[in-house]
């Protein structure tokens, strides 16, 4: 599956961010986007997974203007139900694709499994540690069936050797799934198979990661 991005457009107020962007992205690849800070990254990343809609131009799955069923998201917050179990937060991705309780279990032990944390699975989310908590969520977005991953500055402030399990993690995505990652780390970008910059509101041609 191809997601596919075509002469995006946006602003806030009547500042412009994006002005004419051109991406896609498919199943089966990581793609980096990477840029300085403010110049729009992250209002690109919520264009392309249909949070927000641009002010002209278009976004497509295949054909289908309907992306936001088609991404997970790991995301700069977060967002975790900090009383309930690592596993249980897992099975959430299932449960919200219509699974049922003991399918969504059953996936979201699978998933731990992959990203290392099954020791975890019935500890509460709160009681574990920032990194983890982010592999949580990665396992999350993988245990749901959309076919892209999103994720906005998804190693933050971590140390090498945690961005470097997370990254690990996020590159799961890759077996069935694509990735699109918004980072700042050189690192992080260089693992992924094709990386884009935006700069003064268009992106600049992928370079082949080396
Ligand atoms: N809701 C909003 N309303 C007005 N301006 C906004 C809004 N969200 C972001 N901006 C501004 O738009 C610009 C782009 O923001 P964005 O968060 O997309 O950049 P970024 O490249 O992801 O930055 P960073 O790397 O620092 O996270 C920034 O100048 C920001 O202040």
């Amino acid at each position: 599956m191809r997601l596919s991005a075509h002469d995006l457009w946006f602003g806030y107020d009547d500042r412009p961010i994006l002005d004419g962007v051109e991406f896609s992205a498919s199943t089966g690849e990581a793609v980096a986007i990477v840029g300085p800070s403010g110049v729009g990254k992250t209002t690109l990343l919520s264009l392309l997974g249909g949070m927000q809609r641009p002010r002209t131009g278009r976004v497509e799955v295949d054909g289908d203007s309907a992306v936001g069923r088609q991404v997970s998201w790991v995301l700069q917050t977060v967002n975790v139900l900090a009383n309930r179990s690592v596993l249980d937060n897992v099975a959430l991705g299932p449960l919200v694709d219509g699974r049922s309780r003991r399918e969504a279990l059953a996936i979201a032990k699978r998933r731990l499994r992959e990203v290392g944390l099954d020791a975890l699975a019935d500890a509460p989310a709160r009681k574990v540690s920032g990194g983890e908590l982010q592999r949580v969520v990665i396992a999350r977005a993988l245990a749901s069936n959309r076919p892209f991953l999103l994720a906005d500055e998804p190693t933050g402030q971590l140390d090498r050797v945690t961005t470097d399990q997370i990254v690990e993690c996020l590159l799961l995505a890759r077996a069935e799934r694509g990735l699109i990652v918004v980072t700042h780390d050189p690192a992080v970008a260089a693992r992924c198979d094709r990386r884009y910059e935006l700069v003064d509101g268009l992106l600049r041609e992928p370079e082949v990661a080396s």
